[in-house]
């Protein structure tokens, strides 16, 4: 919703979980949803990830710099195609550092390496999870495409409550690290047909970056 009463305003959720609403404008919207649309196709495109457990993972994913699989990082698509993974562009990782100055006012001490882009239609979700198959402690910055969705972000014990709900919307910045880096997060629910119209996306891309700490 745009032109609403209140402004929506920066908000630490956690202790080193910070919100900022409108961080993209729509120009840098449109230039990453191009991105993505690149990105997704083959090869080491736009895959259907299973867990162990065999279960199935709703939101489709692909990777840039590293290829995250359920648990761990690795140079090919080894549970799609297997073919190596896309490099993370050097202008990527500089919006990362970028985003982590702006929600702590001070740049991160490394260079963001890695890039997890989910794509949700209306029905996907995403369990709680922790991201925890990365060695650096760098924070995780998360942005957000096309449909809102309810973002839920507990604490770093269990899947369970305490936690707190935050609607997402295309544009929006996540930032968590510190002590919330390992916070159990998830989304419940993305809100179907919310999407800025001139975006030209139905569904929801979030983009992760993240620090391997991996790489030598
Ligand atoms: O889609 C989101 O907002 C969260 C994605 C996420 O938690 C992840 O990729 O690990
Ligand atoms: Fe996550």
């Amino acid at each position: 919703m745009e032109g609403e009463l209140f402004p929506r305003e920066r908000t630490e959720i956690a202790p080193g979980a910070v919100h900022l609403p409108d961080w993209l404008d729509r120009g840098r919207q449109r230039e990453l949803l191009a991105a993505c649309r690149e990105w997704a196709r083959p090869p080491a495109g736009l895959r259907t990830v299973h867990t162990p457990g065999g279960g199935t993972m709703t939101a489709r994913q692909v990777c840039l710099g590293l290829h995250w699989y359920p648990y761990g990082y690795a140079r090919t698509a080894v549970d799609g195609d297997g073919a190596p993974v896309k490099p993370m562009p050097p202008w990527l990782a500089e919006l990362g550092r970028t985003a982590v100055t702006d929600a702590y006012g001070r740049p991160p001490d490394e260079a963001y390496d890695i890039a997890l882009v989910n794509f949700y239609d209306g029905d996907s979700r995403m369990g709680m999870h922790r991201d925890s198959d990365e060695k650096s402690a760098a924070p995780v910055v998360s942005l957000s495409l096309g449909d809102s969705c309810l973002f839920r972000f507990g604490n770093s014990a269990s899947r369970g409550r305490p936690y707190q709900d935050v609607e997402l919307r295309s544009g929006d910045l996540f930032v968590f690290g510190g002590p919330s880096r390992l916070a159990y997060h998830g989304v419940p629910k993305v809100l179907s047909g919310t999407a800025p119209a001139e975006l030209g996306l139905t569904g929801r891309l979030n983009i992760t970056l993240r620090v391997g700490g991996l790489l030598p």
